[in-house]
């Protein structure tokens, strides 16, 4: 069954219309990868998604519920939170008191969300009352990724996740993806290294100009020769 099911979207920024007729689709626990060029309205089907943009047309339903429209602070509470890829964290707050923020929305603050973050990121146990701002670039990444996850979403949006990490943490990134989604938790990706986001994912879909060009597995998108000349780079 569908989770979120996106069909015909129309959005953008005010008057400025981006994407044009998006249709797309995640299903519980699945792996979803949108790749394609700059600036070919990938952050902003999440953006739309998550009720960052300004909706002009189509459908967005999640979990049977149409959120076309809504606002984000009602749509994280429906299970759907979203890391967006700057700015992600409160850089004068501590690691403990950014994942705190996390679970606001809460009357009772889930202790266990708390450990089972930490568990999940264990570096951000030793650095607990570290100031954000002071973290390597990939800890403010796993610090985002934690407090989405404080809330224990059903579908995770994580827009370039590995954006200006180094090699080897791009591979722990993708390493703690996989297990965030093994437990359980559906996963949209926006991601540069798109080649590895296919070679992970369930599915894929090429956005360009605002519109969907192809939809595959991921491992069938990999092995497309016009897909790989055209967006991945031979
Ligand atoms: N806040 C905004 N206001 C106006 N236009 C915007 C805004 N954010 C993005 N755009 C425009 O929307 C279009 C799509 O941008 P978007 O960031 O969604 O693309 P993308 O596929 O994620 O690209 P990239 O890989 O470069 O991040 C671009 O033309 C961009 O300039």
């Amino acid at each position: 069954m569908s989770l979120l099911s996106v069909q015909q979207l129309d959005a953008g920024y005010g008057d400025l219309q981006i994407l044009t007729d998006v249709d797309m689709e995640v299903g519980q626990g699945e792996y979803i990868t949108i790749v394609g060029p700059n600036g070919a309205g990938k952050s902003t089907v999440m953006k739309s998604v998550f009720g960052l943009t300004t909706y002009m047309g189509g459908e967005i339903i999640f979990d049977d519920r149409d959120i076309a429209g809504e606002q984000p602070e009602d749509i994280i509470s429906y299970g759907l939170s979203f890391v967006p890829q700057s700015n992600n964290v409160f850089e004068p707050l501590t690691v403990t008191e950014n994942l705190k923020m996390g679970a606001y929305t809460l009357d009772q603050f889930p202790e266990d969300r708390l450990q089972a973050v930490y568990n999940r990121f264990p570096i951000l146990e030793t650095r607990s009352e570290q100031k954000a701002g002071t973290l390597s670039g990939g800890q403010q990444q796993m610090l985002a990724m934690g407090r989405a996850l404080m809330l224990d979403p059903d579908l995770l949006l994580l827009d370039e996740p590995s954006a200006g990490l180094a090699p080897d943490l791009v591979d722990e990134m993708f390493n703690r993806i996989d297990e965030i989604n093994d437990a359980g938790t559906a996963v949209l990706l926006v991601e540069q290294n798109a080649k590895e986001a296919l070679r992970r994912c369930d599915r894929g879909y090429v956005l360009v100009q605002g519109q969907n060009r192809h939809e595959d597995s991921g491992e069938a998108l990999l092995n497309d020769q016009q897909v790989r000349e055209d967006f991945l780079g031979g």
